[in-house]
């Protein structure tokens, strides 16, 4: 036996070893399973026996009885689901228990000790870790050390010692597929063999195969805020749900999924990542995107347009009259001059006189204005506009309730000896009708004073515009403020909101104290983060600023060209200096390195980041007289790559109404389904969906339609054309009518 079969040999006598042990668990965990579902049976038998229906003469006593037993029940349903859980993960060890293996001699030990690591740890009778968690202290140095010298962080301190040996596995179905020693990163063979496949399904974890970089920020503690940036493809979605499942399995006692919150996209993105924890082994965080936070906090009422509304409108009705109102407006509201005006205008508001009356009740003074004034102004200065109104508000009727109660027993009195009445209940009714109505005015003008009316705020920040900037000392343009303030003002009374004025909408709500509660989200992730505004960035620091935030995004890839946050520095000044730390990673791994500096050409700016030196076809640029023969060649091309086995076809349109086109000439020739909202579901095989939409999506096959010079026609559509391209794994095929786009000018 030579010395690779003899490891060979050892290689699986350990993964039967741990296969039994897993096994064993396994079989204990679905006998206690078992046991509970049987218990739980047993406990809705006995509420039907000992309870029954609730009876009107003992109804009080069963209805406690009831509740103990709803109780337990809870307890039962609680135990089973975690049970459940393990069987999962036991049924996912029993395929595949582990995917590295580090030798590690300790400085002062005189042998090295075996560590295997898995997606958890296992652990037998006698206490011996059998394998451990990918997130265990010292699992680290199997992504972050080479051979030799090598050390690891944990509650005691840092470990040093010396790497003697990294392995790396493929175990399927229990079994060994392969396996081969690493001597300096994880190695690029299984790195390669993962991603030169074909994808058919949503986000896959990376656990095997994460990089030293991406560890970097999995791991991070260091800091509050981690704001991270990194080319198309280098893994920043996945890195931060890594992140998530590091630290659910870190502060495990002090967090749960429902302190974490990760802003996505959109739906369809939502949908797409929502399977990593879960193979992680764990359970979603809260996931939501801003419109729809933005939505629920703002409620109902005015008119309020969506995002893909918007995006659709930005690339589809340039000849519209409007257009470059529209547009401007859109710039103007997302600058950081507009973030500070706001911030001028929150503070003026908070100070503004409210003009506050006498509170007077049948000629006798409840409270005067001066006393109002002085609660306003002094007592409670503290707190945010929204909260002291509300103070004084509860101020006042807590004042007029004895007047009240006087003047019911007044009525009352009056109403006994009136005569008409007999029976005192009816009195007690009428009397009090009668108060409620002399109060009516009384009540109207509380409401009036203490009123907090968000259309009114955001309205008068625009009627006079032109002096908050004069009292703020900020220069501006007197032709472009005038626009934008009758734009505004025109929309407000038409009771619409656009997308980019429910912003600062929200933003006012929030930093004048109406502020949802946000108190138990402790981490914060925001995914895509370049195409958020510095007012938005202001935004979520006003509802999360208790939070850790991790911050993730390309500038490359900004869809909005009017609606971004342009550049970090444009919020850096927002979280605290000492506590951020900005993260570059420099690596991609999405696409072939031929789809890679394609895509790259089409940006100004040269990305010198590396990508993973995955090889394919060369991209197709293919032109066409007419869109017709565009759909025609798309119809054979999906055929041809279909039958090349590859499983997502992603045909990426400008707009909705161009993908609606694709879609209604392909629908009835092959099996294809579109998406067109933003809170379409995931699917997907081979879909039609506008560029905007596809954004963090990835795909075998991108097909862009119609890349020609009339459809990407200026240079704000650079960065969605770049997006769209970055989202093809092996291959990448543009299609045009008449003359190319120039902005693929250098691309070919
Ligand atoms: N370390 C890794 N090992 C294996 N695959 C990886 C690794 N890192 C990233 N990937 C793969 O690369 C692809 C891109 O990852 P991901 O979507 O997380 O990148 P991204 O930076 O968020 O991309 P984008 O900004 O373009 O949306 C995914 O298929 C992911 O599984």
């Amino acid at each position: 036996m030579n010395r690779d079969d003899f490891e060979w040999k050892l290689e699986d006598e350990w993964l039967q070893d741990v296969l039994k042990e897993t096994r064993k668990q396994f079989d204990k965990n679905r006998d206690f399973k078992e046991k509970i579902k049987k218990d739980a049976i047993r406990t809705q038998k006995e509420i039907w026996d000992e309870i029954g229906s609730v009876s009107i003469t003992n109804g009080l006593e069963q209805v406690v009885d009831f509740m103990q037993f709803i109780n337990f029940m809870k307890i039962q349903k609680i135990s089973h689901e975690s049970t459940r859980k393990l069987q999962e993960k036991y049924e996912r060890m029993l395929s595949s228990p582990y995917f590295g293996r580090i030798d590690f001699l300790e400085n002062g030990e005189d042998k090295a000790e075996k560590y295997y690591i898995g997606i958890s740890n296992l652990i037998n009778d006698n206490l011996d870790f059998l394998i451990y968690d990918w997130r265990a202290p010292i699992s680290s140095m199997f992504y972050d050390c080479e051979m030799g010298e090598a050390n690891y962080k944990c509650p005691q301190g840092i470990i040093e010692g010396k790497l003697m040996l990294k392995r790396q596995y493929k175990i399927n179905n229990g079994k060994i597929e392969y396996m081969f020693d690493s001597n300096l990163k994880i190695d690029d063979e299984m790195l390669q063999d993962i991603l030169s496949k074909s994808t058919d399904s949503k986000m896959k974890a990376i656990v095997t195969t994460i990089q030293r970089e991406q560890n970097k920020v999995i791991r991070n503690e260091e800091y509050k805020t981690l704001i991270v940036q990194g080319p198309a493809g280098s893994g920043k979605t996945s890195v931060a749900l890594h992140r998530i499942a590091y630290l659910l399995y870190k502060y495990r006692e002090k967090i749960t999924p429902e302190n974490i919150v990760i802003f996505s996209p959109n739906e369809i993105f939502n949908d797409y990542i929502s399977n990593v924890l879960p193979e992680l082994g764990e359970d979603n965080m809260y996931q939501t995107t801003f419109k729809e936070y933005m939505h629920m906090a703002l409620g109902s009422g005015l008119t309020k347009e969506d995002y893909c509304e918007m995006m659709e409108y930005i690339l589809g009705s340039k000849d519209e009259l409007n257009y470059q109102s529209r547009i401007s407006n859109i710039r103007y509201k997302s600058t950081v001059e507009f973030v500070n005006i706001l911030k001028y205008y929150v503070t003026y508001v908070e100070k503004m006189d409210r003009n506050f009356t006498d509170i007077i009740f049948r000629d006798g003074l409840i409270v005067s204005s001066k006393d109002l004034q002085e609660l306003f102004f002094k007592d409670y200065i503290k707190l945010p506009l929204k909260r002291r109104l509300r103070k004084i508000k509860e101020r006042i009727l807590f004042l007029l309730k004895p007047y009240k109660k006087h003047r019911i027993e007044e009525v009352a009195f009056e109403l006994e000896h009136s005569g008409s009445y007999i029976d005192k209940v009816e009195i007690l009714k009428d009397s009090i009708a009668i108060v409620k109505d002399e109060m009516k005015e009384i009540y109207y003008e509380i409401d009036r004073i203490t009123e907090f009316n968000l259309v009114d705020i955001y309205k008068k920040l625009f009627e006079k515009l032109e002096f908050f900037y004069r009292s703020s000392n900020t220069g501006y343009c007197v032709g472009k403020i005038e626009k934008i303030k009758s734009y505004t003002l025109e929309n407000l009374k038409a009771q619409k909101l656009n997308y980019e004025d429910q912003i600062p909408f929200l933003y006012l709500k929030i930093a004048l104290g109406d502020i949802p509660k946000t108190s138990e989200i402790k981490y914060v992730i925001i995914d895509e983060a370049q195409d958020y505004t510095p007012l938005q960035y202001e935004i979520f620091y006003q509802l999360f600023n208790h939070a850790n935030m991790t911050i993730l995004g390309d500038l490359n890839q900004s869809i909005n060209p009017f609606m971004s946050v342009g550049d970090y520095n444009n919020i850096s000044h927002i979280f605290s200096q000492s506590n951020t730390c900005i993260i570059n990673l420099t690596q991609s791994y999405r696409s072939t390195k031929e789809i890679t500096e394609f895509s790259r050409k089409l940006l100004n700016n040269e990305i010198t980041d590396e990508s993973i030196q995955r090889s394919g076809d060369k991209p197709l640029l293919l032109g066409f007289s007419e869109e017709e023969a565009i759909k025609e060649r798309l119809l054979d091309d999906i055929k041809i790559y279909k039958g090349r086995g590859y499983k997502s076809i992603g045909i990426i349109t400008r707009t909705t109404k161009e993908a609606d086109e694709v879609y209604n000439f392909l629908k009835e020739k092959i099996h294809i389904k579109a998406i067109m909202k933003d809170d379409d579901e995931y699917v997907n095989g081979t879909l039609v969906i506008p560029a905007y939409l596809a954004k963090g999506l990835e795909f075998d096959v991108v097909l862009i339609y119609n890349a020609g010079n009339e459809n990407y026609c200026c240079e704000e559509e650079r960065l969605l054309l770049y997006t769209a391209c970055t989202r093809a794994l092996h291959i990448l095929c543009i299609y045009y009518s008449g003359k190319c786009t120039p902005l693929l000018k250098g691309s070919y």
